[in-house]
């Protein structure tokens, strides 16, 4: 790693986003820290409209049960069980608009194996920061950059409900606090297992890691492959979508940015 990085991290101003605010004014840097972490509400993670089933179970004989976060389908909570009879229902009349005998053999158990599918595909509605962190988060003395890349990514687009995939890369250079490693790719899961659109995806997931270490910046990189677009539509299947997030340190200094960039393409 590069070790002229954090020098010049410490004296590169840190501007903030507060509307008002100009870029390099008299704040401190403590203080300019504080103010673009703050910025971020919950809303900035879960977004307005955002579906949510309860935290506890309104299934009769559950109604004490919490669900795990490290949701699969045969360990399910009794809340997420619940949404199943209606969505295999929809999955029946879909198959029925499309001109098909959903009572031909092969289609008997679709309705019921397409509707776990999707909720496996969204289960990160039913996920939270908290959840999934776990209490991972540990004091240390560290403040060069710390990079996890290439995290497989599966989503789906909220446009056409067909899947996007890639792989994300984050960064973010510690305040004294530094994160489980497998937290980061946990927070991927959080945010792609939901209906989205990249940008969004994106964002969320370096809001998350900032809420969740409190560091000088964050980056994130997405590449992502976008089957609305291969299998249907514009049928471009070499195109590929990157999108970017860059908080704090790493929006304000070039030198750190590119050095995240440097470690995320180099192969
Ligand atoms: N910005 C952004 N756009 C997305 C994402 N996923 C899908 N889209 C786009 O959403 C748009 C929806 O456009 P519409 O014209 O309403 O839908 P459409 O007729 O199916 O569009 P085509 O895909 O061009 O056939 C398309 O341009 C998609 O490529 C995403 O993650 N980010």
């Amino acid at each position: 790693m590069n070790g002229e990085a954090n020098p010049s991290v410490k004296s590169h101003p840190i501007s903030i986003n507060n509307g008002g605010q100009k870029k390099g004014s008299h704040l401190t840097n403590m203080q300019r820290q504080i103010s673009w972490q703050e910025e971020f509400s919950d809303n900035d993670i879960d977004i307005p409209g955002t579906p949510r089933t309860p935290r506890t179970s309104t299934t009769p004989g559950h109604e004490k049960c919490t669900f795990h976060h490290d949701l699969e389908l045969d360990h399910q909570p009794p809340t997420r069980e619940a949404l199943l009879p209606d969505m295999a229902h929809s999955y029946r009349m879909l198959l029925s608009s499309l001109g098909e005998n959903p009572n031909r053999q092969g289609l008997l158990k679709t309705p019921e194996r397409a509707a776990k599918a999707m909720l496996f595909f969204t289960k990160g509605y039913d996920q939270t920061l908290e959840d999934v962190l776990n209490g991972a988060i540990f004091d240390e003395d560290h403040d060069e950059m710390v990079v996890v890349k290439d995290i497989e990514m599966f989503s789906m687009c909220e446009h056409h409900l067909v899947p996007f995939y890639g792989k994300v890369s984050i960064g973010y250079l510690p305040k004294n606090k530094i994160l489980g490693l497998s937290k980061l790719a946990r927070i991927v899961e959080i945010f792609s297992r939901r209906l989205q659109v990249q940008e969004r995806l994106t964002k969320q997931i370096a809001i998350a890691v900032t809420k969740a270490v409190e560091p000088t910046g964050v980056a994130v990189v997405v590449e992502g492959i976008h089957m609305c677009m291969v299998m249907r539509g514009v049928q471009k299947i070499n195109s590929k979508t990157v999108t970017s997030t860059m908080l704090g340190v790493f929006r304000d200094d070039p030198k750190t940015r590119e050095e995240f960039l440097n470690l995320v393409h180099n192969k």
